[in-house]
């Protein structure tokens, strides 16, 4: 049953993001006739409008899909995820809470680069939960401005020219990964976010930001200050360079 308040997020939740969601999901057959989607749910901004976008979208759209949210808690269970099965709930989508000690398992190995063994291990996890529970696709909450400052990143410390896919085929796990938010830069995630009111709670990290990638990011920042338009005319080149619509 649809609730007052999903009703309510669903009159607020921007034009601007069902346009950029339903063409991205289209562009590039992110989601097909009879999908079972899994979504990634931290709770944080992004995941949280994404799973609100794609139940907007299932409403709406002729194809008709399934939407289960999968929340890994990192602390091993010490995250209260009421909320998130709240949300969840009021969305009308099963909710699967899976807690794994990951910041425990960073400890013991003294890791030196946190943030990407997390990321990892996190990606690990999803994934293998999506093919082992038989979910077609694997929805990711990573947004336009990831996608620019990973391909930042590649290109000035890795020498590739590369970045976030819409939409990856994982042949260890089966599993395709689509990103449809990939065309909204963060700045329209986080307006669209604080007026829908999504309730935001994830697991607080112990280890702080990665920092060439926070770098990255103010960097762009000035960029756009000088450029309003920056992460669209990058959107243009990414689809004309590296996101091919041949899937
Ligand atoms: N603990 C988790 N449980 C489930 N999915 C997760 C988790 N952490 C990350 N994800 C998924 O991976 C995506 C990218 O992860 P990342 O850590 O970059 O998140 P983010 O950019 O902070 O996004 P968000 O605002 O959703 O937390 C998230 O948007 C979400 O879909």
């Amino acid at each position: 049953m649809i609730c007052f308040y999903l009703v309510m997020r669903m009159v607020f939740l921007p034009e601007q993001i069902k346009h950029a969601v339903g063409e991205a999901v289209c562009a590039y057959s992110m989601i097909e006739d009879g999908d079972n989607v899994l979504v990634g749910l931290s709770g944080g901004k992004d995941s949280t409008l994404l799973l609100l976008a794609l139940k907007h979208l299932q409403q709406v759209s002729p194809t008709k899909f399934s939407i289960t949210a999968l929340t890994v808690d990192p602390t091993g269970g010490n995250f209260d995820a009421l909320e998130l099965r709240d949300f969840c709930k009021s969305l009308d989508i099963p909710h699967i809470y899976y807690p794994y000690p990951i910041f425990e398992i960073i400890k013991l190995r003294n890791e030196s680069s946190p943030c990407s063994f997390c990321a990892n291990m996190r990606r690990g996890i999803l994934s293998g939960i999506a093919h082992e529970k038989g979910f077609a696709k694997l929805a990711l909450g990573h947004h336009l401005t990831d996608a620019i400052v990973t391909l930042m990143l590649n290109m000035f410390y890795s020498g590739r020219f590369h970045t976030l896919q819409p939409k990856t085929w994982q042949s260890r796990t089966q599993t395709w990964v689509i990103r449809p938010l990939i065309y909204l830069p963060e700045k329209e995630i986080l307006s669209a976010a604080s007026l829908v009111k999504i309730p935001l709670s994830s697991p607080k990290c112990p280890y702080g930001d990665n920092t060439k990638r926070k770098f990255m990011k103010e960097l762009l920042n000035e960029i756009t200050k000088e450029a309003p338009q920056g992460e669209y005319s990058a959107l243009t080149a990414l689809k004309r360079a590296l996101w091919t619509t041949s899937h």
